[in-house]
């Protein structure tokens, strides 16, 4: 069950701190994720401005350079001598020369050619390229910018679709896209022909794709309305596309919001693309062009710029210095919940154990075979344990109002008073003392006291109080037994001597008379050897019984010898005693003792002989008086028995 607990614990020191780290963590996690997505946004916009910007401007100059040649009064006044009177050798050569030098001086333009109105070339720049490999007659009469452009006003300009039919370029041997802009050259009101400029439409893209590379992550998207590709390399999602190449079929997913509308950005896998749909001729020319007209199926173009978005996986892998912190952060707060649960599961441990002795310790205090209090200077009971108030018959609601005086017995309180004072003055009090319970009973103890003194100043004793009861039964049992005649009961001679110089010497102090009486059973030996050992005991119990029964209480019967006895009689004179004699002579000559022999009950009849003498004042022993009684029973035994020698001082 603990070990459970302890399971449990743990478990929630791990989780908990993880919860609450990822808790306090997250939404900051989550707004440095959202900033970078927004920082994401805001860079795709960036790009895409460059993009556009980059793209527009190449398109704008090459409309601008169209529109310039195609005003040039040189090249007008050489159209119409091509159209009349002839054109001079040398400002045709002049001509040709200058155009070379435009087309030179500007790699994105592959060639500038002047064309009349029936589609032939008038002059051409760089001499030597044809417009397409497969051309020989240098006619432009079915070509879609030729056709266009016969049809068109002053300063009205048509930009072919980017590499569309057959307009490619040959340079060393690598064909390329071009975009085709023509502008008609009017003069004096009149068409005179026209201006075909050839966009190196590579040229162009790289310089947009290298514009919006400004991130090398980013990823550039240019395809025309139809979904054809309109870069020569491929995208970052399709490497393998090729200019030309159907975007649209290749990548439908991304393609389908695009054609919904004219821009924005949606989040495809992990990458976040932003697009803008660009119609050229839409485009502000600040005033320069007439009309700008196309092929309308493959405008308006369509613009993008793909960058990868922010993940947490890339947020983490980019913050090394946040991963560790996260680490360090989870660890610590893990190692410290594991720590927490391990030091409570311990100190539990303890605890229950400290308890548990606590329960020990205070079972053993209050159960204890002896009894244990404190008291204070008054004697006032501070605390007792359960033995003792059960001794007492008290209960806890004494501490602190009763005196332990007032259970002592009124013959110990000196020595239990010794005892406290020893205590009080800081040394081992004892004192063995009668405790008096509530309903009267009594009990022996022997108490062991010590004091607590703070400052020389008794403060409080802690006593221990053994219940010696049974111990001073016994010393009583075996006092009395080593006093008296186990056979009969009465005293022995051990006690007689003892208690014999205690009477006399309050006899001599008191004048009164003492006497002794000695007596014998008659022919005991008989009895033994007619009837038995047993059945002499049974004559000697019953003997000392009559005799008990004829004395007072401070009479003293004692056995001293096998059926010999004495009887002290203290405040009894001479005479008196010799009464008492005869009254147990008669009435031991008057008992008959029944006893079984041979399983026949019998009677014996006994008679015993006494010697009777008086104890001086001044005798100090009782020598002499037992040997006067014993010879005043040898007198009474020789003289027949059965009665009464007095025997004087
Ligand atoms: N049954 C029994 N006999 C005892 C005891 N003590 C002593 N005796 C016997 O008492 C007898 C005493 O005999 P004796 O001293 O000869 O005296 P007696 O037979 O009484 O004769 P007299 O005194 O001359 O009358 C002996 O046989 C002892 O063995 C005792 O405790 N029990």
């Amino acid at each position: 069950m603990t070990q459970q607990r302890l399971y449990v614990r743990l478990l929630m020191a791990v989780t908990l701190p993880l919860i609450l780290v990822t808790a306090t963590l997250w939404p900051v996690l989550h707004v440095h994720l959202e900033t970078r997505q927004e920082s994401i946004r805001a860079e795709t916009r960036a790009i895409m401005q460059v993009g556009k910007d980059t793209l527009l401007r190449d398109i704008k100059e090459t409309l601008s350079y169209a529109l310039a040649v195609a005003e040039m009064p040189i090249i007008k006044a050489h159209m119409i001598g091509e159209n009349g009177e002839g054109v001079d050798s040398s400002t045709s050569a002049q001509l040709t020369g200058f155009l070379a030098t435009l087309i030179e001086h500007y790699p994105r333009y592959t060639k500038l050619i002047l064309i009349d109105n029936q589609g032939s070339e008038v002059l051409r720049a760089p001499v030597g390229i044809t417009s397409d490999p497969r051309f020989d007659d240098y006619s432009h009469a079915s070509t879609d910018y030729f056709k266009a452009a016969s049809q068109l006003s002053a300063r009205d300009l048509y930009i072919s679709p980017p590499g569309r039919n057959l307009q490619y370029e040959l340079f060393s041997g690598e064909v390329v896209p071009v975009v085709n802009v023509a502008t008609p050259i009017f003069e004096q009101g009149e068409r005179q022909g026209m201006v075909l400029l050839s966009l190196n439409w590579q040229h162009l893209t790289e310089a947009v794709q290298q514009a919006m590379l400004i991130d090398p992550d980013a990823g550039v998207l240019l395809a025309d309305a139809q979904g054809g590709w309109l870069l020569t390399e491929g995208s970052q999602r399709l490497p393998m596309i090729r200019f030309g190449d159907n975007y649209a079929r290749l990548a439908a997913e991304p393609w389908q919001p695009v054609t919904e509308q004219d821009e924005g950005a949606f989040t495809l896998g992990n990458h976040l693309l932003r697009f803008q749909r660009l119609d050229i001729r839409s485009e502000a020319y600040e005033g320069l062009t007439g009309r700008i007209f196309s092929q309308d199926d493959t405008l308006p173009w369509v613009l993008g710029v793909s960058l990868p978005t922010p993940t947490w996986k890339s947020l983490l892998q980019d913050e090394a210095i946040v991963v560790w912190f996260l680490l360090l952060t989870y660890s610590t707060a893990v190692a410290l919940g594991i720590y927490w649960s391990i030091s409570r599961h311990q100190q539990r441990k303890l605890r229950r154990e400290a308890q548990q002795q606590a329960t020990e310790v205070s079972n053993l205090y209050e159960n204890a075979p002896c009894g244990y209090h404190s008291l204070n200077a008054d004697g006032v009971i501070l605390k007792m344990n359960q033995t003792e108030l059960d001794w007492l018959g008290l209960t806890r609601n004494v501490v602190g109002k009763r005196s332990y005086r007032d259970f002592i017995s009124p013959d110990s309180l000196p020595d239990f008073d010794a005892a406290f004072q020893d205590v009080q003055a800081g040394r081992q009090g004892e004192a063995e003392c009668t405790l008096i319970a509530t309903d009267g009973h009594e009990r022996q103890v022997v108490i062991q006291g010590v004091g607590y003194l703070e400052n020389d100043r008794f403060k409080y004793s802690n006593a221990t109080v053994f219940d010696i009861t049974e111990r001073k039964q016994l010393e009583e049992k075996l006092r009395a037994q080593a006093m008296t005649d186990p056979l009969t009961g009465v005293y022995n001679r051990r006690y007689l001597q003892s208690q014999a110089s205690v009477e006399m010497s309050r006899a001599s102090r008191h004048q009164t008379p003492i006497s002794l009486i000695a007596i014998d059973i008659d022919h005991f030996k008989h009895i033994n050897d007619e009837y038995g050992h047993d059945a002499g005991d049974e004559v000697l119990k019953r003997f000392t019984s009559v005799i008990q029964g004829l004395l007072r209480q401070e009479d003293l019967l004692c056995r001293v010898g096998g059926e010999e006895f004495a009887i002290l009689l203290p405040d009894t004179p001479l005479d008196k005693a010799w009464q008492v004699a005869e009254r147990i002579r008669v009435a031991v000559e008057q008992t008959q003792v029944p006893i079984e022999h041979d399983d026949v009950p019998v009677t014996i009849a006994i008679t015993a002989s006494f010697g009777v003498t008086h104890i001086a004042n001044g005798e100090k022993t009782l020598k002499a008086a037992i040997k006067r009684a014993d010879s005043g029973l040898y007198e009474a035994k020789d003289a027949g028995r059965n009665r009464i020698v007095l025997q004087e001082t």
